[in-house]
């Protein structure tokens, strides 16, 4: 088949690469002409483990194509695969600029039939704005041609992209036209043997179950956090609850981890957007208000550790803070709703220093948090370091950000030695509190018992 894809972004550049690799013609169109430029000569301009070598096998087979031109993308494909981003708008709901620009820029050249696909997440009720705006411009033309808009939304999680993507737990789709729908499952026959994966519905249906897969995994977060928290309280250790509960085949153990809130472009910014839709139509969604609540105070809840173990926050100034990780999760270098950055905010508030170390997100990191705190403040008080050792070196103390695997055995007795308060501070709770006891290391996570530190 014949697609494009508009947006070259996670979600575009992995659908397109994915849709090219089981043998379909896939044109990727970008408004940013730098992210062009950069593919055409074969550079991935995100981290996501494999994408490379998915994207030049592909580019080099003459089944990837990569262009800036409408018309190219739109003469193209029988299937235009909408892919651009939906940020927050101030009063949370999506941002659906880019997305009807994308539209009206289709309308505007469409010349045979095509299935317009909503890859993007967006509020209930954005299929029909899609279509509203392609028919408006094809009115203009004074022209007549059949287009369906189909529902398609993501599921694939950064730093597992490929994989989410080529064998899907489930592949949603809405439509409202019998034919679309079938080029859809011919589209999705190679990653769905029988078709067994593929979830048919209405269009609305299809845009809401986005929405509730991301607001029920958030609230599953908020929810251990919460317990954790009350873990503390009460003298027991959230990682044995986890296992306890997990192995309950009605909760499953996956995201059940307690620890510095969930952050990246996805959760925060769609758990806003379905409250902030629920509310235009005149309903409170208590439950996800309280998600997000729990997970605003959450990112706060190591620096409050943090300022208890230097005596209050006046203990902080003119400290170091060794940071491990800094991207929002490991294997992306995405720093969007990081909790590194609200951590690291924190910090500079209170006058202490930042030396971090993540093993892809360094510049990314340095980008964002430049244009945060400019250029002054960054240059004095913070240090993003080549290795996770050299973090280490003259800090006070050592925080985990992000589980990346390089952290995970760490090597307590350099960390004993090194650190000037003997202290580590586990945001991820993936270390034992016994061994950093056993090392002479003070050791706190996230709704754990600490282990003693032998005298
Ligand atoms: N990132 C994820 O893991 C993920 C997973 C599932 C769903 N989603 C959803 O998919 C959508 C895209 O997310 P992303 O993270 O890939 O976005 P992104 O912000 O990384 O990339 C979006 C791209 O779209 C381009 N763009 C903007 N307007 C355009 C236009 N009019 N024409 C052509 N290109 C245009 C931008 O230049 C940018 O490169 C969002 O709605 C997001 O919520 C994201
Ligand atoms: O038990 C857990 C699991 C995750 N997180 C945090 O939750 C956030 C999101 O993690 P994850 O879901 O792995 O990453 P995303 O790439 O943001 O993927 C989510 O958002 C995407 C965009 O909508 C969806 O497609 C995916 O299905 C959905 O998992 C991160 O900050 C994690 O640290 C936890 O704190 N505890």
């Amino acid at each position: 088949m014949k697609i494009s894809v508009i947006g070259t972004g996670y979600v575009g550049l992995v659908s397109g690469a994915c849709f090219a690799d089981v043998g379909n013609t896939v044109l990727c169109l970008d408004v940013d002409t730098r992210k062009i430029t950069m593919l055409k000569d074969g550079i991935i301009p995100i981290h996501e483990p494999g994408l490379d070598n998915l994207v030049q096998r592909n580019a080099a087979a003459g089944r990837l194509l990569f262009s800036s031109n409408y018309d190219d993308a739109v003469s193209h494909a029988d299937i235009i695969f909408l892919a651009v981003g939906t940020p927050p708008d101030e009063d949370g709901s999506a941002d659906l600029t880019h997305i009807l620009s994308a539209a009206r820029s289709i309308g505007e050249r469409l010349t045979k039939p095509a299935v317009i696909v909503d890859k993007s997440t967006v509020p209930v009720g954005t299929a029909e704005k899609v279509k509203r705006a392609i028919a408006g411009e094809l009115e203009k033309r004074g022209v007549n041609v059949a287009f369906h808009v189909v529902s398609n939304p993501e599921f694939l999680k950064e730093g597992a992209a490929i994989d989410d993507f080529m064998k899907p737990d489930r592949i949603v789709v809405g439509a409202d036209d019998a034919d679309a729908a079938k080029q859809m499952r011919q589209l999705y026959a190679p990653f769905s043997r029988n078709h067994e994966k593929f979830v048919e519905m209405d269009i609305r249906s299809a845009e809401l179950t986005k929405y509730a897969a991301n607001a029920m995994l958030a609230t599953r977060i908020s929810f251990m956090n919460e317990l954790a928290n009350l873990s503390e309280l009460l003298g027991a250790d959230i990682e044995a609850v986890r296992l306890g509960i997990g192995m309950d085949p009605r909760i499953g153990p996956d995201f059940l981890y307690a620890g510095m809130g969930y952050g990246g472009s996805c959760f925060p910014k769609d758990v806003k957007a379905l409250i902030k839709t629920a509310s235009d139509h005149k309903q409170q969604l208590h439950l996800l208000t309280a998600t997000e609540t729990v997970n605003d105070a959450q990112k706060n809840v190591l620096f409050t550790k943090l300022v208890r173990f230097f005596g209050g926050d006046a203990g902080l100034k003119g400290k170091t803070i060794a940071l491990w990780g800094l991207s929002f999760k490991p294997n992306t270098d995405d720093m969007r709703e990081a909790p590194s950055r609200i951590l690291i905010k924190a910090l500079f508030d209170a006058g202490a220093n930042v030396i971090a170390y993540d093993p892809v997100a360094r510049e990314e990191a340095k980008r964002v948090l430049v244009a945060e705190h400019g250029e002054d403040l960054c240059n004095t008080r913070l240090r993003i370091v080549e290795s996770a050792r050299q973090a280490v070196e003259g800090a006070d103390v050592l925080v985990l950000v992000t589980e990346w695997k390089e952290f995970r055995a760490p090597d307590l007795p350099f960390l004993a030695e090194k650190l000037k308060q003997k202290a580590v501070f586990d945001g991820r709770n993936i270390y034992d509190p016994e061994a950093f006891a056993a090392a002479g290391l003070v050791y706190e996570g996230i709704g754990r018992r600490s282990g003693k530190v032998a005298q």
